[in-house]
């Protein structure tokens, strides 16, 4: 008995030592950390570090555009790669990353969904839903929410230092209430409540923050996702009826879902009018309204508050970004209180502004990984041919993409949108700049797995950067440490305290005024001028 498990044992561990070696081998031309042919205890600790995009951005700095993280999966900044993968009639497919983006209990949706033919059904069916062509007020709807968000800054959080009132807020908290209760409206037609109640009615955000460690471990071994078929692991999932965090709001989602069905069924022109209108099911709908609402809130909150606070701690660029608006204005180029979106894009430093920010942030971070067909690829890794079987997943990374010195230059690390102004009209600049701004779409994915929400996230960016700009003096309370942050996929970002005041043609005269009337002085500390060390 004892000889046959010895035997057995032995059998099993040469087996998994023979796979190991095997797969170890299979991308042997690929560098990356050493462990990472072996096992995914690296890509794991690199995901929970909280800085998975430098991780990533620094392994292929060291080993190549495409370079290995795990024994069957490589990761890659390049865009060249990225977009053939993507492409329409590409042979890549979702690999079981995408399965991990699964929310609700039962049912797929557009983003985690692998069969091809269904995500491509879905797709056609749901494209002008999400392009907000079936939706005449979504523009309307957009500037209601940002007149909502100006009124809750206005209400509660103006420091009027003068006036003896002294207060700072959160930005990453309340651009995150804007794009939510911006995705509610414009994909059912009503407001979470986020800005108007100054509070996250559901528990939303903190709820996401307590599911990070889940969302760290299922990104990396994406086949744990199947354990929560198991009734007693689905039982602790997100529920419909749950009181709090993400079962809350799924719960109104379906709630708003079932209003559109049955014989009092609310008509209504808006993304979920447009979904019902192209044929999905109420039961689909109940899943896709959760992907709308995490697909379509987190990414966009944290590319307005990051070009924000780039914008806003640069003296140079908000000047300038101030100037290209103020002049458009006495112009009558902009319809106030709220820009349009059409307007918005005839300001060149604005969009310079809005995509040096999409690329020195890219939103998303996920590996959102492809898996290569059946029978191997072909690719090029700076210029070297290296073959990559079938099976591999090939993640991207979104950071070090958007990192290339050779498309944005040297001082890529640097927010700086003059990068994307011509210096002159030659053919030269015009392709410099071309290149730029295809490798910076990127950050929306591409082809038949690019995002659908592009639209609406540069329609909410392009009205909110500047009519914020426009109102507000924003300082960051902590210039050493401005904001505190987590990588997981995309950002969690907390503490991001500014002091926000009212900005005033008029403001700089009534401070110099307020010093004539008053008489004062600098006095300045006893020093070099009057030849005393001031220490006395
Ligand atoms: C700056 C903001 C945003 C960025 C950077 C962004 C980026 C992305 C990326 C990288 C993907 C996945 C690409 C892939 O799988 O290769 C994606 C997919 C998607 N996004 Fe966005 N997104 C943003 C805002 C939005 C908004 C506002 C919405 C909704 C209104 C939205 C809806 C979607 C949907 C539905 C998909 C899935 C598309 C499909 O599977 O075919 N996104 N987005």
């Amino acid at each position: 008995m004892f000889p046959a498990a010895l035997i057995l044992a032995i059998a099993l561990v040469t087996l998994y030592v023979a796979l190991s070696v095997r797969t170890v081998f299979a991308l042997r031309h690929f560098g990356g950390h050493w462990s990472a042919g072996w096992s995914r205890i690296w890509l794991l600790r690199t995901q929970s570090s909280g800085e998975m995009n430098k991780r990533f951005t620094e392994i292929n700095d060291k080993y190549g555009s495409t370079a290995r993280v795990g024994p069957s999966i490589l990761v890659t900044t390049d865009p060249d790669l990225l977009r053939r993968m993507s492409a329409v009639r590409s042979p890549f497919t979702r690999g079981p990353f995408y399965a991990a983006l699964k929310l609700h209990p039962e049912r797929e949706n557009i983003v985690s969904v692998r069969d091809e033919r269904k995500h491509n059904e879905l797709r056609t069916r749901m494209a002008s839903g999400y392009a907000g062509k079936e939706n005449p007020h979504l523009e309307q709807d957009i500037d209601e929410q940002l007149l909502n968000f100006f009124d809750l800054i206005n209400s509660k959080y103006v420091a009027r230092p003068q006036e003896g009132i002294f207060r700072t807020v959160d930005i990453s908290r309340i651009t995150s209430f804007f794009t939510l209760d911006v995705i509610s409206k414009i994909a059912f037609g009503q407001t979470f409540g986020f800005l108007v109640n100054d509070e996250d009615p559901f528990g939303y955000l903190k709820n996401l923050e307590d599911f990070l460690p889940a969302i760290i471990v299922f990104g990396v071994y994406t086949e744990l996702t199947k354990i929560l078929k198991m009734p007693l692991l689905k039982a602790a999932l997100p529920k419909s009826t749950d009181k709090r965090g993400l079962g809350r709001v799924m719960g109104f989602a379906r709630d708003r879902v079932q209003e559109r069905f049955g014989h009092k069924a609310i008509v209504r022109q808006d993304m979920l009018g447009s979904f019902i209108n192209h044929g999905l099911t109420q039961g689909e709908l109940e899943s896709e309204t959760i992907t709308q609402i995490t697909a379509g809130s987190d990414s966009t909150a944290s590319s307005l508050r990051l070009t924000l606070h780039f914008v806003c701690t640069s003296p140079p660029i908000l000047k300038r970004l101030l100037a290209e608006v103020d002049g458009a204005i006495a112009a009558g180029r902009v319809s106030r209180p709220v820009i349009r979106d059409s307007e918005a894009r005839q300001l060149p430093y604005l969009q310079a502004c809005i995509k040096e920010g999409l690329r020195i942030y890219p939103p998303v971070t996920g590996q959102m990984a492809k898996l290569v067909p059946i029978g191997g690829v072909n690719i090029d890794v700076d210029g070297v041919e290296n073959y990559v079987p079938g099976g591999t997943q090939i993640a991207w990374n979104s950071w070090g993409m958007m990192r290339h010195q050779d498309i944005f230059g040297p001082d890529c690390e640097i927010y700086r949108p003059e990068r994307w102004l011509p210096k002159d009209k030659g053919e030269q600049e015009q392709s410099r700049i071309a290149r730029m701004t295809d490798t910076v779409g990127l950050c929306f994915g591409s082809g038949r797995f690019g995002c659908l929400g592009r639209g609406v996230a540069l329609m909410e960016l392009n009205k909110a950067l500047i009519e914020t700009v426009l109102r507000y003096n924003l300082q960051p309370c902590s210039l050493s440490k401005p904001f505190n942050e987590m990588v997981v996929g995309f950002y969690v970002h907390t503490d991001m305290n500014f002091v926000i005041t009212e900005r005033r043609e008029d403001n700089a005269k009534v401070d110099a005024q307020d010093h004539e009337n008053f008489g004062f002085h600098a006095a300045a500390l006893p020093g070099a001028e009057d030849g005393t060390s001031g220490g006395e």
